[in-house]
C-alpha cells in the first residue's frame, strides 16, 4: 500500500442571498431527485449510509434492495422516523440468487427512468474462523498494525453451494452485483448524465487470496478475501469498460465496523468487553471506526464527488482518529489491468452459463 491522500467530508457550500442563507443551486439541483440504489441497506454500514444520505440531501428517491421483507420494512420505518417526508422504497432482492437479480432489476426498470448511485454493499463472511495462535504471533511480529487494519492471515470461513451451482460466498460479494450491474446498464449508461457504482470492499482483500483459475475459490478456506479483491479488480474492468458511457465504478473499505457481520466473528458481548482495547488500537490504525455511521465515511464522501475526478487504482478508506474525528483517505490497490480484464471476460462467459442454465430450468417447467 502506497500513497495515502487524506480528504476531508465536503457539505454542499452555502451562498448568501440578500441576508438568507441558501444552497448553492447549481450544486443542490445537480442533486434533487438524484436516485440512489442500496443493496444490503437492512442494516450495518448500508442502513447507516441510508441515514447519513437522507440528512444530506432530503430530495433523494432512495431504494433499498434486500433480501428480508421485514427487516427491509423495518429499515424503511427507521429511515422514516428520522426522515418522514423521505422518498424510501423497497425492492426485493437476493443478490446470491440470479434469478432474484433478474427479477428485481425488471422491477426496478419499471420503476425508475435512471439511476445516479448503485451502492454494493451486501456482503457475507459465513462460519468464520479466527486463528489465535496466529493473532498471538502476529503481536509480536512487528507487523501488528498491518495484521489489525487487514486481518490478513487471521480468518479462514466455511462455504457452500447456492442453488445456481455458485458458491455461496463469490455468488453474494461478487457475481449477483456483477448481474445487477449488466442488467442495470440502460438505467446506469444515459447520456449526458454520469452514474457511480460504490462497492463496499475490504482491507482483507489479498492478490494471494485469488486465482483466475478458481475465481469461485472453491478450493481456498478464504472465499471472502478473494471475493473482495475480485470486486477491486472488477471495479478496474467497469471503469475501462464503461467510463466512455458516463459510468464510474469505485471501491471503499469501512474499516472495521461492529455490525452482524463482526458479531459473527465474536459474540457482541465480547466485543464491547474489548472496547476500551479497540478505542486504544483506534489510535494507532485508525482502521477501527467501529459504528457503522463512521463504517459509512467513505460511501459518503464518495456521494459528494465527482466521478470524473476518482482515481480507478485507489481504494476509498473510511478512518476515524483517536479522538473519533471521521475522515476518508485513499490508498492503491495491489490491481492491474491484464488480471482485471481475464476477470471481466471469465465473469461475461459465466453469465452466458448461468443465463443458459435459467432459461432451460423454465423451458423444463
Ligand atoms: N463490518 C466490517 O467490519 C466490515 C464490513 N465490510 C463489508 O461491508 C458490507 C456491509 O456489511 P456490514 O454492514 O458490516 O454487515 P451486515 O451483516 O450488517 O450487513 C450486510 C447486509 O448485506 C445483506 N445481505 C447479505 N446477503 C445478502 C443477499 N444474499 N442478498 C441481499 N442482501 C444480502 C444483509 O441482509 P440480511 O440482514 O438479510 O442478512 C445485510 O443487510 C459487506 O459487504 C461487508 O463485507 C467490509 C469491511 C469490514
Ligand atoms: C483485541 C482484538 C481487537 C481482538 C480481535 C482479533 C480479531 C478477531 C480481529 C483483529 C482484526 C479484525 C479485522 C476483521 C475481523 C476481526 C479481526 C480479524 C476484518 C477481517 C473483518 C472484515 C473486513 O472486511 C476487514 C476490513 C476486517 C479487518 C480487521
Amino acid at each position: 500500500m502506497t500513497s495515502n491522500h487524506t480528504i476531508e467530508a465536503v457539505r454542499i457550500p452555502e451562498v448568501k442571498t440578500g441576508g438568507s442563507v441558501r444552497a448553492d443551486c447549481s450544486v443542490l439541483n445537480e442533486r434533487m431527485g438524484k436516485v440512489v440504489l442500496v443493496t444490503g441497506a437492512n442494516s450495518g454500514v448500508g442502513l447507516a449510509l441510508c441515514q447519513r444520505l437522507l440528512s444530506e440531501d432530503a430530495q433523494l428517491q432512495l431504494c433499498l434492495a434486500c433480501r428480508n421483507e421485514q427487516r427491509a420494512a423495518a429499515a424503511r420505518q427507521s429511515l422514516l422516523s428520522s426522515h418522514p417526508k423521505a422518498h424510501v422504497s423497497l425492492v426485493r432482492l437476493d443478490v446470491s440468487s440470479m434469478r432474484s437479480v433478474l427479477r428485481a432489476t425488471e422491477e426496478i426498470r419499471q420503476r425508475y427512468s435512471r439511476l445516479d448511485y448503485l451502492y454494493l454493499n451486501a456482503g457475507i463472511m459465513p462460519s468464520p474462523q479466527v486463528d489465535f495462535r496466529a493473532l498471538y504471533k502476529g503481536l509480536f511480529s512487528g507487523k501488528a498494525i498491518h495484521m489489525f487494519s487487514t486481518g490478513e492471515g487471521l480468518l479462514t470461513q466455511k462455504d457452500s453451494v447456492t442453488s445456481d451451482g455458485l458458491q455461496q460466498v463469490f455468488a453474494t460479494n461478487l457475481f449477483g452485483h456483477f448481474l445487477l450491474v449488466r442488467e442495470l446498464e440502460p438505467l446506469l449508461c444515459q447520456p449526458g448524465h454520469s452514474s457511480q457504482l460504490i462497492w463496499t470492499s475490504s482491507s482483507n482483500a489479498r492478490r494471494s487470496a485469488f486465482s483466475l483459475d478458481d475465481l469461485q475459490h472453491k478450493q481456498g478456506a478464504e472465499p471472502y478475501s478473494s471475493s473482495k479483491y475480485a470486486s477491486d479488480l472488477l471495479s478496474l474492468a467497469l471503469n475501462r469498460r464503461y467510463n466512455s458511457q458516463g459510468l464510474y465504478s469505485s471501491v471503499i473499505c469501512p474499516g472495521l465496523v461492529m455490525t452482524n457481520l463482526t458479531y459473527g466473528i465474536l459474540p457482541s458481548f465480547f466485543w464491547s468487553l474489548i472496547m476500551p482495547i479497540m478505542w486504544l488500537i483506534r489510535i494507532f490504525t485508525n482502521t477501527f471506526t467501529l459504528t457503522p455511521y463512521n463504517g459509512a465515511e467513505a460511501l459518503f464522501w464518495l456521494f459528494m464527488q465527482k466521478p470524473e475526478s476518482l482515481d480507478p487504482m485507489l481504494k476509498y478508506h473510511s478512518l476515524t482518529s483517536g479522538l473519533g474525528n471521521n475522515y476518508t483517505q485513499t490508498r492503491k490497490m495491489d490491481i492491474d489491468d491484464a488480471t482485471s480484464a481475464a476477470l471481466y471476460e471469465k465473469l461475461l462467459e459465466m453469465e452466458k452459463t448461468v443465463r443458459r442454465k435459467l432459461n432451460d430450468e423454465d423451458e423444463e417447467h
